[in-house]
């Protein structure tokens, strides 16, 4: 029998930030930042000597609160580095929603973390990320989107470009495709990779645009600068929310009618339009609700 995968969830996660864990300053910035997840990074945004210190930093600053309903996920460094244990001890203390483990290759290396998250009553509830960004874990990607815990991807386009020896997204499009795939058969987020150039609006609105097509739910970011652009290209345009309500209009109608489509600004509508339109309406109340908030 076939597995009918869940629907990804209409919570938002259209703006994911990166904050280095061992820049204070800058988490408690993000509690003012209209961002719909972060990602306290304790890998390769902290040096090596400055692990210890954030680890500390960001328990105090998970513990102290304040970032309302922003998700939080802890990416924490591999268990074959010196620091992957000592980091999960922290996400034990700082309880985060969501640990996320760097350059996952296989169904294995999730399994492993689940059984650690499993064997902690702190840790009974943690969800697990996985960043896409080896060229061996993207070829796993279906059953690591499959492993236990899991609930999203992050592409790690810098590290996947770096082990593919490649110099443009272009030659990236297959994994990031592929890692698509495998998260929408199994039901979890698909987050797209970061836009280095951090100051080149117009290139990151191009970046968004591009990933929103291919159908990732969101971008992940490394400067408050970059915020606005994803929520804007991520989220529901006026003109989308208009079109889905004429189509759920226009579709009661046909049926109404005894009819199985209806005809919107030229194009027909049946019923698989008709999910379209109800999640992209449900995405934009979540948004509301979260705005509101
Ligand atoms: C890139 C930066 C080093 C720039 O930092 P800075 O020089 O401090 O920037 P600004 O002076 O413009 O900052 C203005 C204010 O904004 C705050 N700030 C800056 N960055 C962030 C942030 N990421 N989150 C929250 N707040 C931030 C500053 O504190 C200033 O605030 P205030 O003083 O109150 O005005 C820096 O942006 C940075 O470190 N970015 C994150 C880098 C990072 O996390 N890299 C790792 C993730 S990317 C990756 O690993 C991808 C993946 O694995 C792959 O393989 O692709
Ligand atoms: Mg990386």
């Amino acid at each position: 029998m076939t597995q009918t995968p869940s629907p990804v969830s209409s919570q938002p996660c259209r703006s994911v930030l990166y904050i280095p864990a061992s820049r204070a300053r800058a988490m408690e910035k993000a509690k003012t930042l209209a961002i719909d997840a972060i990602i306290f990074d304790l890998e390769d945004a902290v040096a090596a000597d400055e692990k210890a210190a954030a680890r500390d930093t960001l328990t105090e600053t998970l513990s102290a609160g304040g970032f309302g309903p922003r998700m939080q996920i802890v990416r924490i460094n591999g268990f074959d580095t010196a620091w992957g244990a000592d980091d999960l001890a922290t996400v034990a203390r700082a309880a985060p929603q969501a640990v996320l483990l760097p350059k996952v290759n296989s169904a294995r290396d999730i399994e492993a973390l689940a059984k650690l998250l499993e064997a902690d009553p702190k840790t009974r509830d943690t969800q697990i990320w996985a960043m896409m960004e080896t060229p061996l874990g993207i070829l796993n990607a279906a059953e690591i989107a499959a492993a236990p815990r899991m609930a999203g991807f992050v592409m790690g386009t810098n590290d996947l470009a770096k082990d593919l020896n490649a110099r443009s997204r272009a030659a990236m499009v297959t994994s990031l495709q592929l890692c698509l795939l495998a998260a929408r058969a199994h039901g979890i987020f698909c987050v797209d990779g970061v836009y280095n150039a951090f100051k080149d609006e117009d290139g990151l609105r191009a970046e968004c645009a591009q990933g929103r097509d291919f159908g990732f739910d969101g971008k992940t970011l490394i400067h408050p600068a970059q915020v606005a652009v994803a929520n804007e290209i991520f989220g529901p345009s006026a003109e989308d929310i208009d079109l889905a309500r004429r189509q759920i209009d226009a579709y009661s109608e046909a049926i109404a009618k005894g009819e199985g489509v209806a005809v919107v600004d030229g194009k027909i509508v049946e019923n698989l339009h008709v999910e379209t339109a109800r999640a992209t309406l449900a995405k934009a109340d979540a948004i509301a609700a979260l705005e509101a908030s």
